[in-house]
């Protein structure tokens, strides 16, 4: 961009405003003179209460006379172009001479700070000032003296904004824009003016190096624009309006429509979703209501940064593809965005690089790592904060302890903790739960195995693997033990012994022990269990995720699965079936949807509760301590039948309202997850294999290895990264394969 500064800013020069300006004619004004013209009292341009216009709005004129003679600035007027028979017959018969009269007007409203121009609203348009400051702002325009059609105006316009207050801390938010007007008529001619037709604030200090201001002095800034043409020769005036970005967003003025969903203060492309919505409103006869949902964004960024899919805008009798045609050739200049363009049934919407990067680049440095949050989603009710905000429930991770943490956990880490990242920025009040497989039959059974394998050092050393090393020794027991069975009956032997005192026997009762509360029994999984989401604990750390609440299938109270199983009984939903309890779903849930929930096991023949047993008691003991608006389960795909199972056994025990709230997360399972050493069988090992692989691809490339200062330290976090970011980056239901 061409870069101006105190010096090099093209004067005025000529002398014809310093007639304007009250000064002797021929005298060229002196830079402080053209800066404050406006506020001096004897200037035409003093401020008049008198001119307060409907919108609230204060105007107040300057009308430069401007003819032709030889101009005292250093550079040369531009040829006049050469003109067609036609405009040159058109300009000869309306008697217009080569020169545009050119008009200058600044609108300035003074009142309270506050402001809304894009905040939700609607008003981003060329012709809106709306400038709202608690002191007096100085504007002063300087017009070029001549004016030729179809070439740039020259010198530039240019519009210097002074304030005896510091005005540089809002600077970033100001903008200037200009609008062609009819000078007669007052119309505003768009598609006339071509050209940057908006700048924003160029901050002037006294030095006239661009920056900060120091107290006490006159904040200066302006604004430049260095190509704008006037196609047809006539009589106008510029309007250069000033306008301030509010992002703050506290509250809109009457007559300002918000759009519900719009949060310019927070993302910075709704100032773009509001400002194309005002222009299509006019552009295409639809409501603005209507428009505003239907601006989307875009996959890839060729197809546009906001598209309109025409058919939403629901106009009939008219093919979409002609309506955008139509709508394009209507669309009028925009500082914000180029001419749309048509692919087939959408219109695209490019921005305007520059000014995206002016308005977003500001955005990013005042809030800092608050950037992209918007905590007003979040809210109960958005309009009174003071009612706080919802809380959602996001369970994920969920590991087995004793079992490996296999691909599918880390999927559901990756994305539960992506998502609760995400409504936290949104406002939500968010509950992590982790919803542990730590309970079953098989706790009894690694609590014999540690009887028999286990040691008490090793454990606290390295409980996930230790733990793990003695379920697969046991387990291995365990399954000699059906071989003997199984071979024992195969032979007409009995095998009543092995079946009454054998490991699986034992295991039972252990389990059962625990259920009923045995203190030594209960004792010893709860050592298991501590150590191992202490350890659990380290490694999420690494991975930045923390968890609010470690419950678990032990958690579940049995009081309360025996209230849930005599509720279902009472109602009829679950039922007696060879000695076990189901639920039979045909006979809820009609036809082929029935048929596909099955009939799952409730309750064993001995009593024991399961899996689906346990969630159901979960989820309403969730809702008793929580109060939660919303939950999420992030499970595996793997396990979608039985959320489906329990979500339609909530609805059909009469929680309707807690059914509606509550939400399956699914993923596809990553396969190939195994690893060069096919060890991996826990977080930790994930992440350190990824974090060597990491570290060889680094070494590959010695000189550059060479600069980082802590090679290992750094393959290890961009080895999580890159676990994460590719996690992300792939569908989330899709199954994908992946190895390191
Ligand atoms: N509420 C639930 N059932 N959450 C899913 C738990 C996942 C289970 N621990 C597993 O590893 O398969």
């Amino acid at each position: 961009m061409h870069k101006l500064t105190v010096d090099n800013l093209p004067s005025f020069g000529n002398g014809l405003e310093s007639k304007a300006h009250g000064l002797p004619a021929g005298t060229t004004p002196d830079r402080e003179t053209e800066t404050v013209v406006f506020s001096n009292p004897s200037s035409p341009g003093v401020w008049d209460e008198n001119k307060v216009l409907a919108n609230g709005c204060a105007q107040f004129e300057c009308i430069f006379l401007l003819r032709p003679q030889n101009s005292a600035h250093a550079g040369r007027p531009p040829p006049l172009p050469s003109l067609s028979a036609a405009s040159e017959r058109k300009r000869k018969g309306k008697d217009v001479n080569r020169l545009t009269a050119i008009e200058a007007i600044g609108f300035v409203k003074i009142k309270s700070r506050k402001i809304v121009v894009a905040c939700g609203g609607t008003q981003l348009r060329t012709e809106d000032i709306l400038l709202y400051y608690n002191k007096m702002l100085g504007l002063a325009i300087q017009p070029p003296p001549r004016a030729r059609p179809g070439v740039a105006l020259y010198p530039p316009p240019a519009a210097r904004l002074s304030s005896d207050t510091n005005i540089f801390e809002g600077l970033a938010r100001v903008w200037a824009v200009a609008t062609l007007i009819q000078r007669d008529s007052g119309e505003t001619l768009y598609g006339q003016l071509s050209g940057r037709v908006a700048d924003s604030a160029h901050p002037l200090t006294e030095n006239g190096s661009s920056g900060s201001s120091s107290s006490g002095s006159i904040d200066r800034a302006y604004f430049y624009f260095p190509d704008l043409v006037i196609h047809e020769p006539g009589r106008y005036r510029i309007r250069i309006s000033l306008m301030e970005m509010d992002y703050s967003c506290d509250s809109a003025p009457d007559g300002i429509v918000r759009y519900p969903n719009c949060y310019p203060e927070a993302n910075t492309v709704d100032i773009y979703r509001a400002h194309l919505t005002s222009i299509l409103a006019e552009v295409t006869g639809v409501d603005a209501k209507i428009i505003y949902p239907a601006l989307q964004w875009t996959q890839t960024l060729e197809k546009g940064d906001l598209v309109l899919p025409v058919p939403a805008l629901r106009i009939k009798g008219k093919k979409p593809n002609e309506l955008a045609a139509e709508w394009v050739a209507k669309f009028p200049e925009s500082p914000l965005v180029y001419k749309p363009t048509v692919n087939g049934t959408f219109l695209q919407f490019f921005f305007k690089v520059d000014k995206l990067a002016e308005l977003l680049i500001p955005s990013i440095l005042k809030r800092g790592k608050t950037f992209g949050q918007n905590k007003i989603l979040g809210l109960k009710d958005p309009e009174d904060p003071s009612k706080g905000c919802k809380r959602i429930i996001v369970e994920f991770s969920s590991p087995n302890i004793a079992k490996p943490f296999h691909a599918g956990h880390l999927r559901s880490t990756i994305i539960g903790g992506f998502l609760s990242n995400l409504y936290e920025g949104s406002g939500w009040d968010v509950i992590r739960i982790n919803y542990l497989g730590d309970w079953g039959k098989q706790y009894g059974l690694l609590a014999l195995g540690f009887e028999k394998y286990g040691s008490e050092e090793a454990l606290l050393a390295d409980p996930i693997n230790h733990l793990y090393e003695i379920y697969v020794k046991i387990n291995k027991d365990l399954t000699k033990e059906k071989d003997e069975i199984k071979a024992l009956e195969e032979a007409g032997q009995d095998a009543t012994q092995i079946k009454n005192e054998g490991l699986d026997e034992q295991a039972r009762r252990y389990f059962k022990a625990m259920t009923d509360n045995d203190s030594k029994a209960i004792a010893q999984w709860a050592h298991f269990r501590e150590l191992s989401i202490k350890r659990y604990k380290e490694t999420y750390a690494r991975l930045n995720i923390h968890f609010d609440d470690y419950s678990g299938e032990s958690q579940v109270k049995q009081e309360n699965m025996d209230a849930a199983a005599k509720k279902m009984e009472d109602m009829g939903i679950s039922e007696v079936s060879e000695g076990a309890v189901i639920v039979d779903f045909t006979k809820h849930v009609e036809g082929k949807a029935g048929k596909s929930l099955e009939r799952p096991l409730i309750k064993k023949k001995d009593g024991t509760a399961l899996y689906l047993t346990r969630d159901i008691s979960e989820m309403l003991q969730r809702e008793e301590k929580y109060k939660f608006d919303n939950m999420i389960y992030v499970v595996a795909s793997q396990q979608d039948l039985h959320l489906k199972q329990l979500f339609k056994i909530i609805d059909l025990m009469g929680y309707k309202e807690l059914a509606k709230k509550i939400q399956h997360i699914n993923f596809g399972l990553v396969l190939g997850m195994s690893t060069r050493k096919g060890t991996v069988k826990f977080l930790d090992d994930i992440l350190r294999d990824v974090g060597e692989k990491m570290h060889e691809v680094m070494q590959k490339n010695q000189s550059k290895y060479e600069q980082v200062e802590n090679p290992l330290a750094t393959a290890d976090i961009l080895g999580i990264s890159s676990v994460m970011v590719q996690d992300m980056s792939g569908k989330r239901q899709v199954t994908f394969f992946s190895s390191v």
